[in-house]
C-alpha cells in the first residue's frame, strides 16, 4: 500500500514539474506565446467556421505538434547553452536543424488551416 503510494506521490510530482515547465514557456518564450497566440485564432475560427469533427481533430493535433516542436526546441537550446556555451559551428547547426524542425510542422500546419478555413470562406 505504502508503495502505490509512494508511486502516486511521484506521478503527481512529476505532473507538476511538466506544468511548471509548460508555465515557463508561457510565461517567458516568446516564440511559444506566438505559436500559442495562432493556436488561439485557429480555435475562434474553428468555432466561428463551426468546422466538421474531423477538421477539429485535425487543427487539434496540428497544434499540438507546432507546441510540441517549440517546447523540444526550447529545451534543446538551454541545454546547449549550458553544455556548450562557446561558439562553434556545429553547435550552431544543431540549434538551426532543431529550429527547422518547428519550421516544417509550422508549414504543414499553415498549410492544414489554408484547406481547412480556406474551404469555409471560399466553399
Ligand atoms: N553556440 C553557438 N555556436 C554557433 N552558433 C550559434 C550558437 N548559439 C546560437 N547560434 C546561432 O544563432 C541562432 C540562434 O540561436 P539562439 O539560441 O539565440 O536561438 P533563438 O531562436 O534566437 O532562441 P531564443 O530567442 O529563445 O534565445 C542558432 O540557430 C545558431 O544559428
Amino acid at each position: 500500500m505504502r508503495g502505490l503510494t509512494n508511486s502516486i506521490k511521484k506521478n503527481l510530482k512529476s505532473f507538476k514539474y511538466a506544468f511548471q515547465g509548460i508555465k515557463f514557456l508561457v510565461k517567458e518564450e516568446n516564440n511559444f506565446r506566438y505559436h500559442l497566440l495562432a493556436a488561439m485564432v485557429a480555435i475562434t475560427l474553428g468555432f466561428y467556421l463551426q468546422v466538421t469533427t474531423t477538421e477539429w481533430l485535425v487543427i487539434i493535433i496540428m497544434i499540438g505538434l507546432v507546441l510540441m516542436a517549440e517546447a523540444f526546441n526550447t529545451s534543446l537550446e538551454k541545454l546547449i547553452d549550458i553544455l556548450h556555451p562557446e561558439l562553434h559551428p556545429k553547435v550552431g547547426k544543431a540549434k538551426d536543424i532543431a529550429a527547422g524542425a518547428v519550421l516544417l510542422i509550422a508549414i504543414a500546419a499553415a498549410i492544414a488551416g489554408i484547406i481547412i478555413f480556406g474551404a469555409k470562406f471560399y466553399p
